[in-house]
């Protein structure tokens, strides 16, 4: 066995010393007002009351007994699951995430689960390198990530055989929406990627196919080993949540369909979501979201439900908030659709805008505008995007199909599984 190197063993010693520290002690949570939990040790039990020397300054508590939790031993510090932990409670929990967070790793799993903290700010781990780096890998062989949560669902059912759902869940501006984005982002990069040799799993074992999820998403079984059921059923992924998708890492690859799926968030949000004070983008409607995938691998087609949007929104809300979107997209760049409507003048104008927030930090209405139209066209709606918009409006779902020939009415299967053509109603 090789010796170790210098920063290895230096390494090792400060774990020694930090363990054998720690033995020294009875290492306690104590409840904090400011902090939510801090260090400290206890020195006396008596009545149910322990009296804990805190670690930082030295001050003295006295605590009931039943309001104290017990340490980790410090070899937990950062651990990548939860659930590995000795003593597993709350105190536990929140200073294994603030010590993970605190080193830019915002994923953590908790069992089966994935806990992501929202960094509000751009992190760089979602580029194609990183989707490679997850790809056709276990769980246990890179660090927690939602990206390997996508890939568990895609492997899942290609060895299952069943549709595969992803819950994503969490109070408002918590990172749904863009966990979303996340999942969407790596099931449409590696469908487009199937065809590569490259992609065959190195851990599939006997697979089929599978997919789905709550937003849900139907996932390919490409690159899987088949069964001959595998061949005759187009299966998927789902994930359930609240919005949206973002750009993509390899758009270049990207096929119309995949592109589409990506695009028709911006869309969705234009007309669902809203400046909140605990979030400037927030869905104000549950989306559930189906992706399916055809053998081969590639996206066969995507729809999405949205469900519980926020109506009275348009009527009432706070001052220090704003209607959806769309309204103030539309008052700032609408130009000639503006008179079509037979609206003029701006916000100030309508009493159903005027007693809200006009303008958000970080967002110009213009330009959202001219990208929704862009989105539109990217969609499908191209041949009068403004009339499109109007149409948009009116409707509540988006379906997007790679079959070019409407299914023949009657022919069994939901009403919108009788306008395969391409398009979407929103
Ligand atoms: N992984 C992430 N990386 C960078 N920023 C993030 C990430 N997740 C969330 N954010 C930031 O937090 C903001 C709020 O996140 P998001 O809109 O996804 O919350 P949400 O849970 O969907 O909220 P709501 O329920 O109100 O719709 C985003 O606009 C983004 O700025």
């Amino acid at each position: 066995m090789p010796a170790p190197r210098p920063s290895q063993s230096a390494e090792a010693a400060r774990a020694a010393a930090a363990q054998a520290e720690f033995n020294e002690k009875k290492w306690v949570w104590v409840p904090d007002d400011k902090d939510g939990y801090l260090a400290g040790w206890v020195v006396r039990e008596e009545d149910d009351v322990g009296e804990v020397v805190m670690a930082a300054g030295g001050e003295i508590r006295k605590v009931p007994i039943y309001a104290l939790s017990k340490m980790n031993p410090p070899k937990f510090d950062r651990v990548d699951d939860i659930a590995d932990l000795t003593f597993l409670n709350e105190a536990s929990v929140v200073h294994n995430l603030r010590l993970r967070f605190g080193s830019g790793a915002i994923y953590t799993y908790s069992g089966l689960f994935l806990v992501a903290i929202n960094p509000y700010q751009s992190l760089p781990l979602y580029s194609d390198a990183i989707v490679h780096q997850y790809r056709n890998k276990r769980r246990d062989e890179n660090p927690p990530h939602i990206f390997a949560v996508a890939e568990r669902a895609w492997v899942n059912m290609g060895e299952e055989r069943e549709n595969q759902s992803i819950l994503i869940t969490g109070e408002s501006g918590a990172g749904k929406t863009e966990s979303t984005k996340k999942v969407i982002q790596y099931l449409a990069a590696i469908a487009t990627d199937a065809h590569a040799p490259s992609l065959t799993p190195s851990h599939s074992q006997s697979p089929s196919l599978a997919g789905a999820g709550s937003f849900n998403t139907v996932v390919p079984a490409v690159g899987l080993p088949r069964s001959s059921s595998f061949r005759k059923h187009t299966k998927g992924v789902s994930v359930s949540q609240g919005s949206g998708f973002g750009g993509l890492t390899s758009k270049g690859r990207l096929g119309l369909l995949e592109r589409q799926i990506l695009q028709a968030n911006p869309i969705l949000e234009a007309f669902g979501n809203a400046q909140t004070q605990r979030n400037n983008n927030s869905s104000r409607f549950g989306k559930f979201i189906r992706i399916s995938f055809s053998p081969d691998g590639s996206i066969a087609g995507a729809n999405i439900d949205w469900y519980l949007l926020e109506k009275s929104r348009v009527v009432v809300r706070s001052e220090a908030e704003r209607s959806f979107h769309v309204f103030y997209q539309l008052m700032e760049g609408g130009g000639s659709l503006k008179e079509t409507l037979l609206l003029d003048g701006d916000v100030e104008d309508y009493e159903y805008l005027n007693k809200s927030r006009r303008e958000v930090d970080g967002i110009d209405d213009r330009e959202e505008w001219n990208l929704l139209k862009v989105k539109l066209f990217a969609v499908g709606c191209s041949a009068v995007v403004d009339m499109a918009v109007t149409e948009c409006a009116r409707h509540r779902r988006v379906h997007f199909c790679r079959t070019t020939r409407p299914l023949p009415r009657g022919s069994g299967g939901s009403p919108h599984r009788q306008h395969r053509d391409r398009v979407y109603s929103i």
